[in-house]
């Protein structure tokens, strides 16, 4: 296979385990073919400290055979560009929440801005077979960039969060020169069928595409390939760090309390897009419908820190802080407290541990893109006494996972009677129902998803 270069807003040294699945597997293609991983580099550059709008210091080091290349950026572009057009309007809109889209020209000039910058300095580390990998709405324009410059390598892309129904897309200003700029790559990765189906309705009814069959999209003189590729984890890894010391640990302390209750799990950014709120409502809901809950069930709820200085997060963490403030008095007894509320990120060699202990894992987006969480969950459980899982149907893992018990999470009663079903589910259902999920996480893969995409890419006309 031709070199692999990987474009991402964030990187991590794939060779580290705590980098996660998705970079150790990317970690694998470019290793193996020598490739070059392009990113931000993490670093705010103060104006004070020479910062220079559109301007950034390129830093390279090699993590084994794999070339890292990074750009710092300079507050201002930091700000306009990830904080801004990314987070306060792609991230919104593309999770339907227009009301919290924060439109302004300053941010979508720091968006373009930061993406020819970054196809200026990716440009001259290019080989001309090179086949290149771009990831997620911070880089949609990136493709366009680098063809304005000359680049007639094969590149493809993969939207990580969801795209929405083409009327919500339209409410977008200028959405006619995002959804241009994809028509620049060869192959557009969609998570979901879902919205692979928004993407054909809206280049059809807006674009005036001709669609061409076999997913291939013609529009402005180019030809592009849409299709869904549902991203998966690296099961055997997740599965093995359940046998890890940090996993144990966490496991048996879990086990060791929890072993005249019930144990519930949820682990989330704190993110508007997640459902917390509505998970804890239903949850409430639950210890008042089914008294038999009560000083029983506990809801294990960590809730990570995420892009703290938008405001819709804030507003978001003070809305959950205050239902779960609201539950715990309501509720909690000397020796019990329903929810158990956790802001901190938790160390990834953990996690494993605590999906174990979970008897129930609540993963109730309100609109996800994929949502890993759920599938580490199956990975982690225990084949003979498996938990269950309640997925929200608006997560992308939805079409996959068939055999969860799939909820409407802003029906708060629907979502307390699944919770309810999880709880009394008996062993031999439990088991089937993992069993399957089990074989759909394993047949579809983080190394599938890599594999079919490049490979999808390496086929396809330059
Ligand atoms: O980089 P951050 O701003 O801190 O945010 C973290 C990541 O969040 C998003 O994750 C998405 O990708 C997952 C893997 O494909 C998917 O399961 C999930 O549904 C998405 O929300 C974002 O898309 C990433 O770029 C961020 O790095
Ligand atoms: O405290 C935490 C919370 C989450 N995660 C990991 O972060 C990823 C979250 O991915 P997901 O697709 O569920 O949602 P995203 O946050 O990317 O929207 C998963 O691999 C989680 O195991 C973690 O390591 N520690």
């Amino acid at each position: 296979m031709a070199r692999v270069v990987v474009v991402s807003n964030r990187l991590a040294d794939p060779r580290k385990a705590a980098a996660g699945g998705l970079a150790v597997a990317l970690g694998d293609t470019l290793n193996a073919t020598g490739g070059l991983w392009f990113g931000w580099s993490g670093k705010v550059v103060d104006e004070s400290e020479g910062g220079t709008p559109g301007e950034g210091e390129l830093h390279t080091h090699q993590a084994g055979n794999v070339t890292l290349a990074t750009v710092d950026l300079c507050k201002e572009d930091h700000d306009s560009y990830y904080l801004g057009y990314a987070n306060r309007v792609l991230w919104p809109m593309f999770h339907y929440r227009l009301d919290l889209a924060d439109f302004n020209k300053q941010s979508l000039a720091g968006y373009r801005r930061v993406n020819q910058m970054f196809a200026r300095k990716l440009m001259p580390l290019l080989k001309p077979d090179d086949l290149i990998w771009i990831h997620d709405y911070h880089l949609i324009p990136l493709a366009a960039e680098l063809r304005s410059m000359g680049c007639g390598n094969r590149i493809g892309f993969f939207l990580h969060i969801p795209l929405p129904p083409p009327l919500m897309l339209a409410a977008l200003p200028g959405h006619e020169w995002l959804i241009r700029a994809l028509f620049a790559y060869d192959v557009v990765g969609f998570q979901a069928q879902a919205d692979v189906n928004h993407f054909e309705r809206y280049v059809h009814s807006e674009a005036d595409a001709e669609m061409l069959g076999d997913g291939h999209y013609r529009a402005f003189n180019r030809t592009v390939l849409a299709r869904a590729f549902p991203i998966g984890i690296d099961v055997d890894e997740f599965a093995q760090l359940t046998h890890g010391k940090e996993a144990r640990e966490t496991y048996e302390t879990m086990r060791e309390q929890y072993s005249r209750r019930r144990l519930l799990i949820g682990i989330d950014r704190l993110d508007y897009s997640k459902g917390l709120p509505q998970r804890i409502k239903a949850f409430q809901e639950l210890l008042a419908s089914y008294p038999e809950n009560r000083k029983s069930a506990t809801l294990i709820q960590i809730a990570s820190p995420t892009r703290e200085s938008v405001d819709a997060y804030a507003d978001i963490r003070h809305e959950l802080e205050h239902l779960c403030g609201q539950i715990n008095g309501d509720y909690g007894e000397l020796d019990w407290m329903p929810v158990r509320y956790i802001h901190r990120t938790v160390a990834r060699k953990r996690l494993p541990g605590l999906c174990r202990a979970g008897r129930v894992a609540l993963v109730t987006p309100l609109r996800d893109g994929m949502n890993l969480v759920a599938k580490e969950y199956i990975a982690a459980q225990d084949p003979a006494d498996p938990g269950v899982l309640v997925l929200s149907r608006f997560a992308g893992a939805a079409e996959q996972l068939r055999e969860a018990l799939l909820v409407n999470p802003y029906d708060t009663e629907g979502s307390a009677q699944a919770i309810q079903r999880a709880l009394q589910m008996p062993l031999e259902e439990r088991q089937a129902r993992h069993q399957k999920l089990l074989e759909r996480i394993r047949a579809q893969d983080v190394h599938w998803w890599r594999k079919t995409f490049l490979q999808t890419l390496e086929n396809a006309q330059p």
